[in-house]
């Protein structure tokens, strides 16, 4: 495939859909082939995401100093990552030029999943964006919904019982990276973000119209989405991978924004319980072989090798990096 397909899932939600089983055959296509889809039909409203970009845009705009006080720390991966905060743990020494928020499920600081597995926890809410958690939760929950519609046709492709994704998405370590990329000179070298596979099971973005984002096709190539106006973007990461036993690809991605203009990008990382184990639930496909990867310490050691001078464990397998 050198195109990323657009596919009405439409029918997912009514069970009794004559073309519900053709849906399902060519999600698991374009997911088993570029690792990427654009889904239209997702019964998500466009003022749904149009009152999330209009928020995105409002939390960017707070002053320099505010954003420094709600910063992200080793302690509690939630706030503000400066722009040029991080730069990849790739040895390259640049760092991606974005400013971002992170967002992590909202579970009250009494919740005993937080004496579980302290990753969880309450957010940092910007005061003066008054209708932040209103609108990013409005958001958060309907995507939920179409994670959850996307995990189940796979689930049904892969020939696995049909709840299984699903029972693993109960109180999930799902996050959101709000994410702003002024705009990049035409001959200004470096990312937006530089080219990487998302290590979480699978992401749903709402493109912005100004375009930026590029996915390696087999051969190496980049190749742009094409999303239509209230569609959205999805592609496969690590864990679904390993939990295909390599038939669903987790494929690099990358972000460059030369449009001349402000980019404002919000996605949606489908992670599962903190306690669960993903490991390969068909047998591995031929040259696949990945260790298991527990959630909880996985994404305590994405986010913890985010600092540029914490080096990953030996144990802990890939981290999103791609080795070439
Ligand atoms: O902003 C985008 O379109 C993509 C961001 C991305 O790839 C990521 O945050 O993992
Ligand atoms: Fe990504």
């Amino acid at each position: 495939m050198q195109s990323i397909p657009t596919i009405d899932i439409s029918p997912l939600r009514d069970a009794e859909h004559p073309d519900r089983a053709d849906v399902i055959a060519q999600i698991h296509e374009a997911c088993t082939d570029i690792g990427f889809l654009s889904i239209v039909g997702t019964g998500v409203t466009q003022q749904t995401v149009d009152e999330m970009r209009a928020c995105v845009r409002a939390m960017f705009a707070l002053p320099e100093a505010r954003k420094w006080d709600q910063a992200i720390t080793r302690d509690n991966y939630r706030g503000f990552i400066p722009f040029g905060f991080f730069s990849p743990n790739d040895g390259s020494g640049t760092a991606d030029k974005y400013e971002g928020y992170k967002l992590h499920q909202e579970v009250a600081a009494t919740d005993p999943i937080v004496a579980e597995c302290p990753l969880y926890g309450p957010n940092r809410w910007p005061t003066e964006v008054s209708e932040a958690r209103d609108t990013v939760l409005a958001y958060w929950s309907q995507l939920d919904e179409v994670a959850l519609l996307l995990l189940g046709a796979l689930a049904e492709a892969l020939n696995l019982p049909p709840k299984t994704f699903q029972d693993a998405f109960a109180t999930p370590m799902t996050n959101m990276t709000l994410l702003h990329y002024p705009p990049q000179a035409p001959d200004e070298p470096g990312f937006g973000i530089h080219p990487h596979k998302d290590t979480d099971a699978l992401t749903i973005i709402a493109p912005d119209p100004v375009g930026g984002l590029e996915v390696q096709t087999r051969d190496g190539g980049w190749i742009t989405p094409d999303c239509p106006p209230g569609g959205f973007v999805v592609n496969i990461g690590d864990m679904l991978e390993l939990w295909s036993g390599g038939r669903l690809v987790s494929t690099p991605h990358r972000v460059v924004n030369r449009s001349g203009k402000e980019r404002f990008s919000f996605p949606y990382f489908a992670v599962p319980r903190h306690d669960v184990v993903v490991e390969p639930l068909l047998p591995a496909m031929p040259g696949f072989n990945r260790p298991s990867v527990h959630c909880g310490h996985w994404s305590a050691e994405v986010w913890r090798t985010n600092w540029p001078d914490e080096t990953a464990d030996q144990d802990t397998p890939e981290l999103g990096t791609i080795h070439s």
